[in-house]
Formats: C-alpha cells, structure tokens, sequence
C-alpha cells in the first residue's frame, strides 16, 4: 500500500494512542531530583504564594509610609538580614534591611544602600559608638512599593503552577522546589522492545566477517529513544531466519512493554525476515512517499503496536524523527516537538517529485548547507548535520538560495555560517 507522510504519522499516532495501553499506566511519584526530563501526571497547585512575604529586593533602608517625602535624617532602626523576623518600623526611623529579608510592618518601600547618605551600612562596632544616635538621610520623592517584591507577585497560594502533561525542565522542577515540593507525579515512561535484523549485523566489538558489517541502528536508536524520555529493551540481534524471528515475537507478551520495533527485512528482497515472519499476521507493510525511509510496517504483535523501520541507519533514524518521534509527544508528552525553521538553501538539490524528500542538513545563521547525498547509508554526514531539510512532495529541484523547512535535530554553532568546512563531506558523502 502507498500512502503520504501525512498518512502514515497519523496511523503511527494512532497506532500507540489504541493499542500501546500507556495511558492507562499508573503515574509514578519521585524526588524532584529524580524527575529531570519526566511529564508532569496531574496539575500541581502552589501550596504557598511566590514569595511567601513581601521581602526586599535590594540591601538598602527599608522607609516607612509616612518619610517617604525623604530628604531628612532619619534614625537608624535595628538592621534586618533575610530570614529574620523584623520588628515593627516605627516613624522617623529607618531599618537596614538585607535582600530578600521580610519588609517590617510599617514600611513601604526600600532605598539602596548607594543612594543612602552615608552610602554604607554601620558596622555593628560604629552603631556602638554612636549609642543608638547614628542616622541616614535618604534622597527625596520615594515612590510607595520602590523596590519591594510582593507576596505572591510570582504566584498566589492555590493558583495552578504547572498543568499536567508539562514536561519538566530544570526551570520547572526549580518552580516546583520553591513551592516546597519534595516529590512530583510524573508519567509513566513508555517502554520500547528495540531489535534488529539481518544474518548480515554483527555486534560492534566482535570480529567482523567478509560481507558483514556493525549494526548502527540499534546504538543510533536506542539513543534517539532514550533521549526522547522512553525506557528501551535492546533484544539481541536477530538473523533472517523467519523462524527464529517468529518465536521472538511468539515470546511478546504483554505487559509492561508498550511497543516493538524492528529495523531491517521489510523491503522487496529475497529474505525479508520480519516481512516473511509477519506475513499472516496482519501487520501492514506499506510504502511511504517519503525518501529516505520509504518501506514501513506497522501493525500489532499480540496486541502490543509494532513498527518495522527500513534497514538503512539514517531511513531508520528519519523514519523515527518524521513517525515515531511526534506521536510519543502526542502521546506522552515528551520528548518537546522539534523546531522547525525557514532557512536559505546554500546549495541546489534535486529529489524525486513523487516523494517528500528529507535531506541533512548544517544549520546556521538562517541558512543551511546539504550535508552528503541523499542516500540513506550516509551516516557520517548524518553526524555532522543538526537538521533535517525538507523538500516537499512535487518539488523536483531547487536552486541554492531557495526557501526550505527544516526540523532542527542538534545544536546550532554560533559562530558565523561558513560552508567550507561541510563542502569537504558534502562531495565525500554523494554518491
Ligand atoms: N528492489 C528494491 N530494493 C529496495 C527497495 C525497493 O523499493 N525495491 N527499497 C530500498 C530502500 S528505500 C530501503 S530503505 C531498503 C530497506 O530495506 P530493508 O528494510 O528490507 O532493510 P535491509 O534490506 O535489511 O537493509 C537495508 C540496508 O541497511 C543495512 N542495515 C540493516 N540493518 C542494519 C543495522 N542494524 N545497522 C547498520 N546497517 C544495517 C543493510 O546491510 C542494507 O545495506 O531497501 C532498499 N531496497
Ligand atoms: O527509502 Mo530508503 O529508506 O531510501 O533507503
């Protein structure tokens, strides 16, 4: 069956909401240190207000509503470090008070130390000598409020601090910390069956055979997976024997494991193995408009949602960042979308007008240079790009300085676009 992009990220979508059972998995509750990169399982509500008390936001006098004309000698009152409870400030009088220390009943705002007159504090040894007569004059016109950080101007007690669903970052674990959270409900993660296949992979570290080569695709997505927020069972590698192939997937029960997914033996070969293995069983084996990635499975294994990517490393890891990758954010929450971007093309390109091509890509500065060929064994261009480039269905060519999207899928050198130093892999990696 041929079917577009569009159709085939909705059936993947589709795939895990029905079958994958994730979302009836119970949340889990963890230390906050604990949670990095987990999605929030229900709403949390700030069971204190941010801040807690109107506080200083400056080492400074704290004035009372009644000097703020200013411009005067003002005696000065017991000083307030943060953390203290301060007494009452009386008229007439000023309070040194620390960042962040409790605002005294009585006072509304507080003038910085460098615009006080002198413009330091008394030391404890000088407050002493002055027997309780040292003063501070403080400049005129102090607006009500200057410099003071109101109980709950970050949020109020009860208000919602974060909804569920929200993925938490170090920002939103912080939110959580001062709201005085030791513990957050977070999702469940969902856990991925991860093998690959083919009498041709060999394990990396072991002797490589003639005609052999190292499986990438297992390392390539199992590190997609795990940063994506899954939990992945790497099984061993599996050969093209659909038998052999037909009781590992026999052995699939459910349980905790939410999806299979294969690379390899799905195309038009003479031994396909999971083609072959799964050939009664209802698993659909399609043909995506879409190159690299193109041959896709997808369908249930006991019940559990399979996908069966293409055998080719930088197909398997498209067919993930364009597939699976939206649809576990849909799905879970995490990991974030990618962003996408309008970039300027540096080179033409060509693609096939039937297919929605995705080409990598080195993205700065607004503009993107290709990186390698379109084919899909480059993997050594795959590590030097940190974009996909999109080259939509009925393009057949672009010339350089032509508007593209692109998916960003690693960081973006600051330092200014220089094309040289991808040219070199560029006319390497094309064949
Ligand atoms: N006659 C046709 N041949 C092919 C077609 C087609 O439409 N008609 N499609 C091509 C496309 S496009 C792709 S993609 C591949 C997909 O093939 P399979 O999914 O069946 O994958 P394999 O044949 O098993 O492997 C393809 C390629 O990838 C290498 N490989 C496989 N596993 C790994 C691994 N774990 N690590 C690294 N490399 C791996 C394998 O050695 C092959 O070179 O089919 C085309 N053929
Ligand atoms: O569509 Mo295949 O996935 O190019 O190599």
């Amino acid at each position: 069956m041929r079917r577009t992009v569009a159709e085939h990220q909705a059936a993947v979508a589709g795939l895990l909401r029905w079958s994958s059972g994730y979302d009836g998995g119970a949340p889990e509750v963890l230390p906050l240190a604990r949670a990095l990169g987990r999605v929030l399982a229900a709403d949390v509500l700030a069971p204190v207000s941010l801040p807690p008390f109107d506080n200083s936001q400056m080492d400074g006098y704290a004035v009372h509503a009644d000097d703020l004309a200013g411009s005067m000698a003002l005696s000065v009152a017991e000083a307030i470090p943060a953390g203290s409870v301060p007494a009452d400030l009386r008229p007439g009088t000023a309070a040194p008070i620390m960042t962040g220390a409790m605002i005294p009943a009585g006072a509304v705002a507080v003038v910085p130390i460098e615009r006080a007159d002198p413009a330091q504090f008394y030391s404890v040894a000088a407050l002493a000598d002055l027997g309780g007569t040292a003063t501070v004059t403080l400049p005129g016109g102090i607006d009500a409020g200057l410099f003071v950080r109101r109980a709950g101007s970050d949020i109020a007690e009860g208000e919602v601090a974060l909804t569920a669903g929200t993925l938490l970052g170090p920002a939103q674990l912080g939110l959580l910390a001062a709201c005085g959270a030791g513990e957050v409900p977070v999702r469940p993660r969902f856990h991925v069956l991860l093998l690959s296949t083919g009498d041709e992979v060999a394990e990396p570290g072991s002797p490589l055979a003639p005609g052999t080569i190292y499986d990438a695709n297992t390392t390539l997505l199992e590190a997609a997976l795990v940063e994506a927020g899954t939990e992945v069972t790497r099984h061993r590698l599996v050969g093209d024997d659909p038998a052999v192939l037909r009781d590992v997937f026999a052995a699939i029960t459910a349980g905790s494991t939410h999806l299979v997914l294969s690379t390899g033996g799905i195309s038009q070969g003479a031994y396909e193995v999971v083609k072959q293995a799964l050939s009664d069983s209802g698993v659909e084996f399609s043909s995506v408009a879409m190159q690299p990635g193109g041959p896709q499975a997808h369908g249930t294994i006991s019940g559990i949602p399979f996908l069966g990517f293409p055998g080719n490393p930088v197909s398997a890891i498209v067919s993930f960042e364009m597939f699976l990758r939206p649809a576990l954010h849909q799905l879970t929450g995490a990991p974030a979308p990618r962003p996408g971007l309008e970039a300027v093309l540096v080179d033409g390109l060509e693609s096939p007008g039937a297919k929605h091509q995705v080409r990598r890509g080195l993205y700065r500065g607004g503009k993107v240079a290709l990186v390698g060929g379109p084919d899909s064994h480059l993997l050594h261009a795959l590590a030097a790009s940190n974009c996909l480039v999109h080259v939509p269905e009925g393009v057949t060519a672009l010339q350089a300085g032509a508007r593209v999207e692109v998916t960003l899928i690693g960081p973006v050198p600051s330092d200014p676009f220089a094309v040289e130093d991808v040219l070199v892999l560029d006319e390497a990696g094309t064949d």
